[in-house]
């Protein structure tokens, strides 16, 4: 039976990041995907020239649209941008009963523009986070969720365990943004183990939609029925190939490689 999972997201114009990082790694991942367009961004590898975000009732029509008709068997959330749109993702997800969220609680593009209102920030809490399988925040999205400064292993286990109390079933906190040089170390928490996902960081600056990779990789592996931390090593495995393969395309923080984890395994 063929798989499908959604995306609940804005849109990237450079095509690294957003729905167009999500839909090219649900293809890669042999998912079909699909979009809920929640904002239109102008934005290309140099930084965001502007952002258009959609009514809630565009954003709640597409849902409706895709939960009368296509259900799919996982969901992801990424750029949201207020609580308008934020109260109508997470109707639809009550209304129709949609399993394997992943919320990416995206925040601030790289290059700093803004992506959610901070006066978002606390719908994201109350009505988004309690139907989360899994929250992926990378770590300036932790502290802002959580309300603490993450510098220490012990802080990000802290976080994560403060995530899990607001309903999120797991955490993963992402380390991208790490201070520390040799590795990317990714931190899952299940409510009852610590899970940590290393990989050696890879000297780039061709980041621009690794985040949101990783998360529609996730929620294609969930789609696809594997358990949480092997869907999570997937997705691990598969952001580190896109890295590591880079395409340098653009002047500024490029685009990562969404089909080098295929010419991997296929020797294309
Ligand atoms: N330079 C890097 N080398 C290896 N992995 C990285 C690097 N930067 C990010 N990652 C990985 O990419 C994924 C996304 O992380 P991050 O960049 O923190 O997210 P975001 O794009 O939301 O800020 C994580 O699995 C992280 O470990
Ligand atoms: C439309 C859109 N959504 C999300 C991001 C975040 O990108 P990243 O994955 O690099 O944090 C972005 N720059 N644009």
């Amino acid at each position: 039976m063929i798989k499908k999972v959604l995306t609940i997201a804005g849109s990237d114009s450079g095509g690294g990041a957003g729905i167009q990082a999500d839909l090219k790694t649900f293809q890669e991942l042999g998912v079909f995907g699909m979009s809920a367009v929640t904002a239109v961004t102008a934005q290309n590898t140099r930084g965001v020239h502007g952002v258009y975000p959609m009514d809630a009732a565009a954003v709640a029509s597409q849902l409706d649209a895709i939960g009368e008709d296509l259900t799919p068997d996982a969901v992801k959330t990424g750029m949201l941008f207020n609580a308008e749109i934020i109260a109508a993702a997470a109707e639809a997800i009550n209304k129709y009963r949609w399993e394997n969220v992943v919320i990416d609680p995206v925040m601030i593009a790289k290059g700093g523009s803004t992506l959610l209102q901070q006066e978002a920030i606390q719908a994201m809490k109350e009505v988004l986070i309690p139907l989360a399988a899994v929250i992926t925040p990378n770590i300036p999205e932790a502290e802002a969720l959580t309300g603490t400064q993450i510098h220490t292993e012990e802080d990000k286990r802290e976080a994560c365990r403060i995530l899990h109390q607001m309903g999120a079933r797991t955490c993963l906190i992402k380390g991208g943004h790490e201070e520390n040089g040799d590795y990317s170390s990714d931190l899952l928490y299940d409510g009852q183990a610590f899970y940590e996902m290393k990989s050696p960081r890879i000297e780039t600056r061709h980041t621009h939609g690794t985040g949101c990779t990783f998360s529609a990789a996730l929620a294609a592996e969930l789609a696809a029925g594997r358990a949480i931390r092997r869907a999570a090593e997937t997705a691990k495995t598969f952001i580190q190939a896109a890295i590591e393969d880079t395409l340098e395309i653009g002047s500024g923080h490029g685009p990562t490689n969404h089909w080098a984890y295929r010419k991997r395994g296929t020797g294309i």
